[in-house]
C-alpha cells in the first residue's frame, strides 16, 4: 500500500503537510508548515470560519457591510465574507461600503477594484465621500495642511464615514480586513504612546457594540503575509505616517526573527489589566453632529471647524489644549483626563 503511494507522488520537492499527497508550493508564513496551493486555500478559509464562529461574531438574518476599500486586505475579506456566507449557510446579507476620500490616482484606483467586486461576488455596494459628508476630499486638505498631518484628518473622517454609510445602510454590523498584523503594531504604538484607552480595547475583535454599528475584525488572527499571497500592494500616496511606519517595520523584523512574535503580541495586547485607578473617558455625544465622544465636539468636528475656519492645523494633537479652550468659551467643564484624543486616527479601529 506505502509503496503504492510513493510510486503515485510526484518526484522531487517537499510534499504538502497536510494532505501529504501534492508538493508543497509555499511555507505558510504564521507556522513555517510546506503546504500545496490548494490546502493552503483550505486552511486559511477554515481559519476564518473557526474564528467567525468560535467568537459569535454574526447571527443569522443579520446585515453586515464589508468595509471594502480596493486594497488587498479588503478585496480578500469581502471574497472569503462571501463564500463562507454561501458555504456555510451563515445567512448574512452582505454589503460593500467603501468611502471615497477623495484621493486621486489612489482611492479613484481603488475604487474600481470595489466595483469589479461589486459584480464579481453579486454584493451591493455603497460609497460614500469626503466630499458630501464634509465638504473637503483628502486631495483639497493635503493642499491647504501639507503631508505630515494629513493622516489625522483621513483617519478621523474615515472612520465617522463608515459609521454614516453602514448606517444609510442599515446593517447590524461592519466589518474590516485589519489583520494581524495591524493588530500587533497598534498594541506597540499604543503602549509606546502610553494610550490606555485604546490599548485597552484594540485587541477586540468586536469593537463598539456601545456605539452606532459594532465593527468586527475577522482577520484577528490572519498573518498579512497571507492575505497578500496573490494580491498587489497598495499603498496611500499620502500616507507619511513615520511613527507607524518604525513599528510595523520593527514588527515585521520581529517576525523574520521569531514568526510568532505577532500573534504574541496580540496575546500580551489581550492579557493586559488596566489599573483600577486609571480614570477612563466618559462616553457621550458630540454637541454638534451627534456623534459618539468622550468630548463636547467629536474630533472629526474639531478637525472640520479648523479647516472651515482656515485654522487646520487647530485640532491636531492638541486636542486637549483646544477642547479646555472650547470649554473656556462655552462655560463647560470638562475633568476626564483626555486619553482618546491621540495623533492618528486610524489608530481607532
Ligand atoms: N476607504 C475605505 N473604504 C472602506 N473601508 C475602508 C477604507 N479604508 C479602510 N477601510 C477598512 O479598514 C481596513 C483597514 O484599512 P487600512 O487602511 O488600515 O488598511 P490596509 O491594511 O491597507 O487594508 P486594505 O488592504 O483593505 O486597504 C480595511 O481592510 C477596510 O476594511
Amino acid at each position: 500500500m506505502a509503496s503504492v503511494e510513493t510510486a503515485a507522488k510526484p518526484r522531487g520537492g517537499r510534499f504538502c503537510t497536510v494532505c501529504n499527497d501534492r508538493r508543497a508550493a509555499l511555507k505558510r508564513p504564521k507556522t513555517l508548515e510546506q503546504i500545496c496551493k490548494e490546502c493552503f486555500y483550505a486552511v486559511f478559509e477554515d481559519e476564518i470560519h473557526r474564528v467567525i464562529v468560535d467568537n459569535h461574531l454574526f447571527k443569522r438574518g443579520e446585515r453586515v457591510a464589508i468595509g471594502a476599500s480596493g486594497g488587498k486586505d479588503s478585496t480578500v475579506l469581502a471574497y472569503v465574507m462571501s463564500e463562507l456566507n454561501r458555504r456555510h449557510d451563515y445567512g448574512l446579507d452582505l454589503f460593500l461600503l467603501s468611502v471615497d476620500e477623495g484621493i486621486t490616482g489612489y482611492r479613484d484606483d481603488s475604487l474600481e477594484t470595489v466595483k469589479r467586486n461589486e459584480i464579481q461576488y453579486g454584493l451591493p455596494l455603497k460609497v460614500v465621500s469626503y466630499k458630501d459628508l464634509y465638504g473637503w476630499t483628502m486631495d483639497e486638505i493635503v493642499k491647504l495642511i501639507g503631508l505630515k498631518n494629513n493622516c489625522t484628518f483621513c483617519g478621523v473622517f474615515r472612520r465617522q464615514a463608515l459609521d454614516r454609510g453602514a448606517a444609510l445602510l442599515k446593517v447590524d454590523k461592519l466589518v474590516t480586513g485589519h489583520n494581524a498584523d495591524d493588530i500587533a503594531e497598534t498594541v506597540l504604538l499604543n503602549i509606546l504612546r502610553g494610550d490606555i484607552a485604546r490599548l485597552s480595547r484594540c485587541t477586540s475583535i468586536i469593537t463598539g457594540e456601545d456605539g452606532p454599528i459594532p465593527r468586527c475584525k475577522p482577520f484577528k488572527y490572519t498573518y498579512e503575509k497571507e492575505i497578500r499571497l496573490d494580491y498587489f500592494s497598495t499603498e496611500c500616496i499620502y500616507s507619511p505616517n513615520a511613527y507607524r511606519g518604525f513599528a510595523r517595520e520593527f514588527i515585521k523584523d520581529l517576525e523574520r526573527i521569531r514568526p510568532r512574535a505577532i500573534l504574541d503580541i496580540i496575546t500580551s495586547g489581550e492579557d493586559f489589566r488596566i489599573a483600577t485607578y486609571t480614570k477612563m473617558p466618559e462616553q457621550g455625544n458630540c454637541e454638534r453632529c451627534g456623534y459618539i465622544s468622550s468630548q463636547k465636539w467629536c474630533k472629526a468636528c474639531v478637525l472640520l471647524d479648523g479647516l472651515n475656519r482656515g485654522l487646520p492645523k487647530m485640532g491636531i494633537s492638541r486636542t486637549r489644549g483646544l477642547d479646555n479652550e472650547r470649554n473656556q468659551d462655552t462655560g463647560g467643564t470638562n475633568g476626564t483626563k483626555n486619553l482618546q484624543s491621540k495623533q492618528c486616527g486610524s489608530l481607532d479601529f
